[in-house]
């Protein structure tokens, strides 16, 4: 007789339930199921699919927080350091191409081909191999699985994992350094990236253009996951802009500008950013189709912004960057350009809206927000913001601020903020 009260049982049951969502989702999108092989079909990438797995995750990791006890859970947790340095390795010497995408490669080769000792090559592709990312096909060969070979396909996937590993992954080490160091004070001159690497983010990238150049390639990898370019896509609508040039303020690359541009033949975008080796990287980017329609210029979003009558602004992952303080001056410097432009011109904010303390988001997603958060106050002293943080800055810059409505079907929320001119 099964215990109708064991919460690990109905835990269970959840799960049982969960997944046959799943499988009927997938099956209905007619998605083949997937597996850990290197050919693995993809997964939907929709709101409602990602929403399932979300709610999955939620039940699944409660079920293994409760059986493994919070002894086991702690051993787990505090070693996956340990994982993220075997990742290091790999990304930094160049493993996963080591290996041929279709085919495998003993250990001797692969030592040769990424320059370091088979010993320790062996050891980092199988602890690697234990969470499914390389298989060792026979004693001392090794191939692909899908989630290997994902960082051979996708090189702004790969390098979002590597700048992680690298840059910021050093930075985070440093991170109760710094705040002794500042303990009433996070800021970019006072963050734990400042501590480890001696200068602030945006030097860093200023003195190391090759790294900007991965960088702006990572934030394009970051833009593919979790459904940023749809929420962006999707939640405005793009179809009715018929005259002028959007702006998108701290633009980088401009990928998102170029997806955007795609997705939508009637529009012209131009790109803003204060770094020029964030907008030369646009050069890596297919688009000489589109030079026409997508356009770069040197700007700081602090100085006025110098184009009025805009169909709209976008700052997408910009203010997080930032401290309340510059936030409000970004803010400030957007409201001449806005009272010259059409009433309603919105200025749309693209990124992550924290859920208010106490709700009851998904944790499974609340985490991977506030993973982001500490991201933030590690790199730049910064933070992620909710909705009611976001209108305290907005109505500090100009009381006419109002936020109309924030899209959210994804990780970047994007939300529509409108300069009331009536008010
Ligand atoms: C996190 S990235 C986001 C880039 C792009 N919007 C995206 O979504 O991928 C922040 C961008 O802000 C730019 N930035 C930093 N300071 C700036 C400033 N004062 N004015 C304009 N852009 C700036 C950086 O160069 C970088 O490209």
């Amino acid at each position: 007789m099964q215990n109708q009260d064991s919460s690990l049982l109905n835990l269970a049951k959840e799960i049982q339930n969960l997944t046959t969502e799943i499988v009927d989702y997938l099956s209905k999108h007619q998605h083949p199921e997937p597996n850990f092989t290197p050919t693995s079909p993809r997964l939907p990438e929709t709101y409602q699919y990602n929403t399932l797995r979300d709610s999955l995750n939620d039940a699944a990791q409660d079920l293994l927080h409760l059986i493994n006890g919070p002894k086991s859970d702690a051993r787990i947790f505090f070693c996956s350091i340990h994982d993220l340095a075997a990742w290091q390795m790999a990304l930094e010497f160049k493993f996963f191409s080591a290996i041929p995408k279709d085919g495998i490669a003993d250990l001797k080769g692969i030592a040769e081909k990424v320059g370091m000792d088979e010993d320790r090559v062996g050891r980092v592709i199988r602890i690697l191999a234990t969470q499914r990312v390389f298989k060792e096909v026979e004693r001392g060969v090794f191939g692909h699985t899908a989630s290997s070979v994902l960082f051979i396909d996708d090189e702004q996937i790969r390098d979002a994992c590597h700048y992680q590993l690298d840059e910021f992954f050093k930075a985070a080490s440093e991170m109760s350094t710094s705040v002794k160091a500042s303990p009433f004070e996070s800021s970019s001159s006072n963050c734990a990236f400042k501590t480890r690497h001696g200068v602030e983010l945006w030097d860093f990238y200023k003195r190391n253009p090759q790294l900007a150049g991965r960088f702006a390639s990572a934030m394009a990898g970051v833009g593919k996951l979790e459904r940023h370019f749809e929420n962006l896509r999707d939640g405005y609508p793009w179809e009715t802009v018929t005259s002028g040039k959007v702006v998108d303020m701290g633009g980088g690359s401009g990928h998102m500008a170029i997806a955007l541009a795609r997705a939508f033949p009637n529009l012209q975008i131009l790109v803003q950013d204060a770094s020029l080796e964030m907008l030369s990287a646009a050069s890596h980017l297919p688009i000489s189709d589109l030079s026409n329609r997508v356009t770069f210029m040197q700007h700081s979003f602090f100085d006025p912004q110098p184009i009025d009558s805009a169909p709209a602004y976008i700052l997408r992952q910009c203010t997080h960057n930032w401290s309340d303080d510059a936030c409000i001056r970004i803010f400030k410097a957007l409201v001449p350009a806005l009272e010259k432009s059409k009433r309603g011109t919105p200025l749309l904010i693209n990124d992550i809206v924290l859920p208010e303390p106490q709700s009851q988001a998904e944790s499974q997603r609340q985490h991977r927000l506030r993973q982001v958060d500490i991201m933030m106050m590690g790199v730049l002293g910064s933070k992620q913001r909710t909705e009611t943080e976001f209108w305290a800055l907005l109505t500090a810059a100009d009381p006419r601020f109002k936020i109309q409505k924030i899209h959210s079907e994804g990780d970047a929320d994007l939300m529509e903020v409108h300069l009331d001119m009536d008010s």
